[in-house]
């Protein structure tokens, strides 16, 4: 998530006390509602305390999902923790605020459903609907690439859920693997609602300081998937979601996004460019779909024209699809974590979590990190570029020796606990590992370096989180351009040189 809508109110305890206050005087009205709200996922008076805590499904750039199942009933959750401090902080609020009132107000089984929110003093709770497959992101990983059918059933989930998104007037802005979701059985589950846009005449109801028509312009969602119009400022349309459909059913076929490269401003230039390759491998009518999504004019994108998603449900690559009972159809094999010690139903004796500090402190004991693990072999076939341009920049040469070049570099989250910071992560040939922080452009840390792999280690978690590990200390870093695994291969490189 790059940009986030504009924070408008800053005391979290009081927006939840408000929905709170609303869901009470009318409960249990579904959707359609005029001045005041009920919600349908209510604010529970539970506690953590209440549940049977087991694996992190995964962080986010403000929240950490956690598997918890409710001791009384026994029902499974993906609880959503987030500290309040560090959303007022980073702004947030708005964006909290907007994907509860969305996913409250949506229907669909191809969309994560809210069930109940509750807080404490530190931390606001949101009970998701579990999805024990991880994400599609995984599955494309773990396999390499899908086959046409794979992609297919997974392709034709996303377009039946993005029809009812785009039909009660929202555009969703971040659609890419990350955020389509699997549950057990290995269906679809859009999640992640929190750059949402309404249209003018949207049917979901917004809480007033969330109703806006600010930033219409405003850049959000992946670099990999952003359509080249929203890269020219134009305001978001249901085009942008069909756009990064076409980036992900590409992907899917074929191991990795149509536009990566080794930095964002590389990915905008081929964007812009509309430079697309086809593997020779994917058939002429996945071809032909993924050309017509990515149209650089939104509204002749199957799905945004006048006929609407009849014209993207009866192209040729969808002909075997029976839109009337799709999630009748068997789903895809999912591909399991290689690296998963625990069983994907774990939950409680080997959790993550200490319930004391839950709420500003929370800390995880072991290195699991749920679904998002891969294993080093995976990545390994797509590690083509060590350095990346920003090595060229002339900023960091006052933390350099003469003579001393970068190997690695990365703008990284790193984070602590619940909060995390920006770095400047810098690997030189010396070999040397430095942290800088990149506003003040000072030296925040030396991770001193071995080429023994007991005094120093790296962990990939998945391909945007790892963790240095060195005998006093493990640093977690969260690499928004997913280079978790080059840096594994720089850095063990060197250690092997
Ligand atoms: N309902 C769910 N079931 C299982 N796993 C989930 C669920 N919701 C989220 N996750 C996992 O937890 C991770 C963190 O989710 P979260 O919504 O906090 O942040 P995000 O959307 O990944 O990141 P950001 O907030 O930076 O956009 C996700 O990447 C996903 O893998």
């Amino acid at each position: 998530m790059l940009v986030l809508l504009q924070q408008q109110q800053g005391d979290m305890e009081k927006d939840f006390d408000t929905l709170q206050d609303d869901n009470n005087s009318q409960q249990k009205q579904p959707v359609q509602r005029a001045k005041s709200f009920a919600f349908r996922a209510p604010q529970e008076n539970f506690t953590v305390h209440d549940f049977q805590l087991g694996k992190i499904y995964g962080v986010g750039s403000y929240s950490k999902v956690v598997r918890a199942k409710k001791k009384d009933t026994g029902n499974v959750y993906a609880l959503k923790i987030m500290d309040k401090k560090f959303i007022t902080k980073e702004n947030k609020t708005s964006y909290v605020k907007l994907e509860r009132v969305v996913l409250d107000q949506l229907d669909h089984p191809g969309i994560v459903r809210l069930f109940f929110t509750f807080q404490d003093s530190f931390s606001l709770y949101m009970a998701l609907e579990s999805c024990e497959g991880g994400e599609l992101f995984d599955q494309i990983t773990r396999k390499g690439r899908l086959s046409e059918d794979e992609a297919r059933f997974y392709a034709a989930e996303v377009v039946d859920a993005l029809e009812y998104i785009h039909g009660v007037g929202l555009i969703h802005r971040d659609i890419k693997p990350e955020n389509l979701l699997l549950t057990s059985e290995g269906h679809i589950k859009i999640a992640d609602f929190g750059s949402i846009k309404p249209m003018k005449d949207s049917q979901i109801t917004f809480l007033p300081s969330l109703a806006s028509d600010e930033k219409a312009c405003t850049f959000v969602g992946t670099a990999a998937y952003v359509p080249p119009e929203v890269l020219n400022s134009s305001p978001p349309t249901f085009g942008n979601d069909l756009w990064a459909l076409g980036c992900t059913l590409y992907q899917m076929l074929s191991g990795s996004s149509p536009f990566k490269d080794a930095s964002e401003w590389l990915i905008f230039q081929r964007i812009i460019a509309r430079d697309l390759r086809f593997p020779d491998y994917i058939s002429e009518e996945a071809r032909d779909l993924i050309d017509k999504l990515l149209d650089t004019n939104p509204s002749k994108r199957p799905g945004a024209g006048p006929e609407g998603y009849a014209a993207l449900k009866k192209h040729p690559f969808f002909k075997r699809i029976d839109w009337k009972n799709l999630r009748m159809i068997s789903p895809p094999r999912l591909a399991l974590d290689p690296n998963s010690q625990t069983s994907e139903a774990d939950d409680g004796q080997d959790s993550g979590w200490s319930l004391s500090h839950i709420g500003g402190d929370s800390t995880v004991r072991n290195n699991d990190a749920g679904s998002g693990a891969t294993s080093s072999s995976e990545n390994y076939a797509h590690v083509t570029r060590l350095a990346s341009i920003d090595s060229f920049d002339s900023r960091w040469q006052q933390f350099l020796d003469p003579g001393e070049a970068i190997v690695m570099i990365s703008t990284l989250k790193k984070i602590n606990k619940l909060s995390s910071k920006k770095v400047q992560l810098i690997l030189t040939d010396k070999p040397k590992l430095i942290c800088v922080d990149p506003s003040k452009l000072m030296l925040k840390g030396n991770i001193i370096w071995s080429d023994n792999a007991n005094d120093l280690s790296i962990q990939v978690l998945s391909s945007s989180h790892f963790k240095l590990g060195t005998p006093k200390k493990v640093r977690s870093f969260e690499d928004a351009k997913q280079r978790a695994w080059q840096w594994k291969k720089a850095i063990e490189g060197l250690q092997n040189r």
